[in-house]
């Protein structure tokens, strides 16, 4: 059976040396650092993971501020909000929920934020940097990089000789864990929707990260003997046997059946997403940091 990596657990840790380092920059500068998370519309999981952001950001000692705007606003009011939001001194870091209602330019959006506030790391300056190696400056999306320390600790940071295959090509998750195992020294495969032979794919990998947003499609016979198996997917499905109507999370991956084959693995709930929040926590005490003309701790 694999070993079960907690991501609770991790996300824990982290968040303690975050809440450290808050507190040292206070002491320092008497400066404390500020997040500001913007949500439109009505999504109840994304008025979940939003409120978990600001829990999360206060119990860091963050000041945390949120913007809730209803689903009808438009591109103009929220393009003049993250520039008012850009020009505030008491906030490091701005993030937009996503996703974002049809009628927004969820692009032209993300852009708008200024790069060294953009703590989600979707701006194409940050984009850029972490595509060509410059990671010390850059702000890495919190998903793949929390993904990258749950990797980190089952087999260390230097993945040389290692295969890893990562199964979704989107910007959020995707195409920067490409390019965190890539500069982990992996050999990495992204594989998508029109890949051939998927399952044998897979069974090449020795670092395998789901993130295709499909629930449980990945299978105990598709992973290979000791394989480290990262499952970014959330997917909510009907669990009749909890009752009528109910419903269960579940990730990408079979989890029973991949836990068999599978040296270690991650559960759904409980592994890759509360890393994702952490690593917010993280990129904001980073953009801080900066701000302040100091060099960032090391998560
Ligand atoms: N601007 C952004 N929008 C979105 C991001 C993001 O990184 N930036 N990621 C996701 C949602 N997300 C954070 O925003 C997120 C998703 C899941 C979790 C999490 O802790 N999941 C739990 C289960 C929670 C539940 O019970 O529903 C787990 O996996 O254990 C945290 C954050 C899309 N939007």
């Amino acid at each position: 059976m694999a070993q079960i990596i907690d991501g609770k657990a991790v996300a824990a840790e982290v968040t303690e040396g975050v809440k450290t380092a808050a507190e040292m920059l206070k002491a320092q500068t008497g400066m404390q650092p500020g997040l500001a998370v913007v949500i439109v519309g009505e999504d109840p999981a994304s008025k979940v993971y939003v409120a978990n952001k600001g829990r999360t950001a206060r119990a860091c000692g963050f000041l945390s501020v949120e913007h809730a705007l209803p689903d009808d606003t438009g591109q103009e009011a929220l393009m003049g909000l993250i520039d008012e939001l850009n020009g505030d001194p008491a906030i490091h870091g701005v993030l937009v929920q996503l996703p974002l209602p049809g009628h927004i330019d969820e692009g032209a959006v993300i852009q708008a934020i200024a790069p060294d506030k953009d703590v989600d790391g979707f701006h194409f300056t940050n984009v850029g940097k972490l595509g060509t190696g410059v990671t010390d400056s850059a702000f890495v999306p919190c998903t793949p990089a929390g993904s990258m320390l749950l990797i980190e600790s089952v087999l260390g940071k230097d993945l040389s000789g290692k295969n890893a295959v990562v199964v979704g090509r989107s910007n959020i998750v995707g195409k920067p864990m490409f390019n965190l195992l890539l500069a982990a020294n992996a050999t990495v495969t992204v594989a998508h929707s029109r890949t051939k032979d998927l399952p044998g794919l897979c069974r090449t990998a020795d670092i395998l990260v789901a993130a295709v947003g499909r629930p449980q499609m990945i299978k105990g016979n598709w992973v290979k003997p000791g394989a480290t198996v990262i499952d970014v997917g959330i997917n909510r499905i009907a669990a009749p046997e909890k009752g009528e109507g109910k419903t269960r999370l579940v990730g990408d991956v079979d989890f029973d059946d991949a836990a068999e084959a599978a040296g270690a693995i991650t559960p759904v709930p409980g592994g890759v997403g509360p890393m994702t929040i952490a690593m917010l926590m993280v990129n904001t005490i980073v953009a801080a940091y900066r701000s302040a003309g100091r060099t960032p701790p090391v998560f």
